[in-house]
């Protein structure tokens, strides 16, 4: 007899598309065609079956937590806010970045039209000046390319309930931070908090300094998984883009590559994922996976096939 230890139920995607039945879908043809916008290859069916299900999942989770903090305000004798962090980890290039944006959109159009703020932990990379200055340029997404310190208080701060509270910008295209930019968090209901690490602890404490962890911030917490040759196929995929796209844009990072042959950006691109992405993957985001309340398993095409859902 095979004794079951998975803290985790198991739903064939069939089985999961199902459980958006009972409450009628919200979306209009037009709004699901918005969605679109997000990403050209985002297929709509993936929208209904997967994403849909899990606001309505999540949706109910907030209930409960606005309940739960109602009877903290009574207890306390004074109003008690704080906004709900969703986070979204996974591998470079498995869509974490896509996820947050279709739950950000699907939680903003749910009936009680709650506030959603989208943040990446990208932001939080040292600019590459520091990343150089340390020798560790090869290691961006690793643990130490990250100010941890930085991004632990800027969630602490969002879970305190200050009102305003600015989150640094990173951007693909100019591989870097963006200096003297910032986007503004005002007083959201919910934050989605997307990158590598958000399961991950701190770096570097010290025996006196306690551990914490960016998700003992967060109120539920996603990892989307997928298979290290989807990711690997992805990853190229996604670096040839940017690559077409920063053709003309000189002051991209990418510009470099753009005089290369299709042939040798593709060696690049693999060099790249086997040294630093695939491996980064393997030492400190894949061993964070079941620390997730919810696992989207995806397959080809970036269809989710199962969900994994914490008892
Ligand atoms: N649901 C989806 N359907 C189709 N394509 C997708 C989907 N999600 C992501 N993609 C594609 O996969 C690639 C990676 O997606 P995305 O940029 O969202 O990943 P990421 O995990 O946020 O990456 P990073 O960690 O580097 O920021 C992109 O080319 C994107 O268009
Ligand atoms: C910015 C991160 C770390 C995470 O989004 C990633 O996209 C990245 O740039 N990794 C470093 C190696 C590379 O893909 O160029």
């Amino acid at each position: 007899m095979s004794i079951n230890i998975s803290p985790y139920m198991k739903f064939e995607r069939p089985e999961w598309a199902m459980l958006r039945d009972s409450v009628p879908m919200t979306l209009t043809q037009d709004e699901l065609a918005s969605l679109q916008g997000i990403n050209e290859n985002l297929s709509l069916d993936e929208v209904i079956d997967i994403y849909l299900p899990l606001s309505r999942l999540i949706n109910y989770y907030i209930s409960a937590n606005i309940s739960r903090q109602l009877v903290l305000s009574k207890f306390l004798g004074k109003s008690q806010k704080t906004p709900y962090i969703i986070g979204i980890a996974g591998s470079v290039a498995v869509g974490k970045s896509t996820t947050a944006r279709v739950m950000q959109a699907l939680l903003t159009r749910w009936p009680e039209h709650r506030k959603v703020a989208l943040v990446t932990t990208d932001g939080f990379l040292y600019p590459n000046k520091v990343l150089q200055e340390r020798g560790i340029m090869n290691k961006k997404g690793f643990p130490q390319s990250y100010d941890t310190k930085k991004l632990l208080q800027f969630v602490s701060d969002i879970k305190s309930g200050k009102p305003k509270v600015l989150a640094p910008v990173y951007s693909h295209l100019e591989y870097d931070i963006i200096p003297d930019e910032s986007i503004v968090i005002d007083n959201p209901d919910i934050v989605i908090l997307e990158g590598l690490n958000v399961l991950q602890g701190t770096v570097n404490y010290s025996q006196q300094e306690n551990r914490v962890f960016v998700s003992d911030y967060v109120d539920f917490s996603i990892y989307v998984d997928a298979d290290i040759d989807l990711l690997h196929h992805w990853y190229v995929n996604r670096f040839l883009k940017f690559r077409a796209g920063a053709f003309s844009d000189p002051t991209s990072y990418f510009h470099n590559y753009s005089k290369l042959s299709e042939d040798e950006a593709m060696k690049v691109a693999n060099t790249i994922w086997k040294e630093i992405n695939e491996r980064n993957l393997m030492e400190n985001v894949l061993p964070t996976r079941e620390r997730a309340n919810l696992i989207l398993s995806k397959g080809e095409e970036h269809r989710v096939n199962c969900v994994y859902l914490r008892k």
